[in-house]
């Protein structure tokens, strides 16, 4: 079954939570929280900075699927090289923006490749497109492209493809034109969810997970929606519960 087959989809699986935190103790009390519902996790800087390679096996040895956020972005021989550290670290997915062009993308696909160690799952590599707290003003008026949202994030997610890239990051927004042009199987994980009536804080693109799905998404990145709930347990389970129903 592809991805995109959304028959007996268990979201549990698809849901990648996003353990923004500044310790080891704050990650382990978060999961503690979550009460082993959770199955896919994400770190990104301000964890990974703080407690690094030790972190990460801890969770491995969790069994948590793990996303790395760490959003490289450099020249082609140090993303290439960072991206053969991180392959050995034996996470499950990573990401680095896509802004950096087609090279820099060549050189981690290529470098991942030849570092990986016989049986290791291929950990998938994602190129961000467009910052889901960023809009068409932003855009326009700081970053000085004169494109709407959706066509920057098109010309991304089609450049990162052709670069040999699994997929994107982009709001769920986005996703439909970015299966149209980039495939089924080409994959998008989306932040920006929020549910419904909640702030929005600092995303500016956002839709609820049910939206999400509906849009298309492969991998719903989640944070504070879950990890600020007074109960991230049964929030996490509620979402789960509701996309299940979408499905099966
Ligand atoms: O790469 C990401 O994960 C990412 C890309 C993006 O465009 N927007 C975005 O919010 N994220 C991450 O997704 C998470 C969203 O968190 P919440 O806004 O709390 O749900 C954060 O950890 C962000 O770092």
């Amino acid at each position: 079954m592809t991805l995109t087959e959304k028959k007996s989809i268990d979201y549990r699986d698809r849901i990648i939570v996003a353990l923004d935190v500044k310790s080891k103790t704050e990650a382990l009390e978060l999961l503690a929280r979550l009460e082993n519902q959770v199955k896919f996790v994400k770190v990104g800087m301000e964890l990974f900075y703080a407690e690094g390679y030790p972190l990460i096996e801890l969770l491995k040895k969790r069994n948590l699927r793990i996303f790395l956020d760490l959003k490289m972005h450099d020249i082609p021989n140090t993303v290439g090289r960072t991206t053969a550290q991180l392959t050995r670290l034996g996470v499950d997915m990573f990401n680095l923006h896509v802004a950096g062009g087609s090279k820099m993308m060549e050189e981690a696909r290529n470098q991942m490749e030849r570092a990986l160690i016989a049986r290791q799952e291929r950990p998938l590599l994602i190129g961000v497109t467009q910052l889901t707290s960023t809009d068409e003003r932003i855009l326009r008026e700081e970053i000085g492209i004169a494109k709407s949202v959706k066509e920057i994030v098109l010309h991304y997610a089609k450049l990162a493809k052709k670069s040999g890239l699994d997929g994107v990051v982009s709001s769920a927004l986005e996703v439909k034109s970015v299966k149209e042009a980039c495939g089924p199987s080409f994959l998008t994980v989306t932040p920006g969810i929020r549910l419904a009536g909640e702030s929005a804080h600092d995303q500016k693109r956002i839709t609820t997970p049910k939206q999400a799905i509906n849009l298309g998404s492969d991998y719903l990145v989640i944070g504070r929606s879950i990890t600020k709930a007074e109960n991230p347990a049964k929030t996490f389970e509620t979402i789960v519960n509701s996309l299940n129903k979408l499905s099966n």
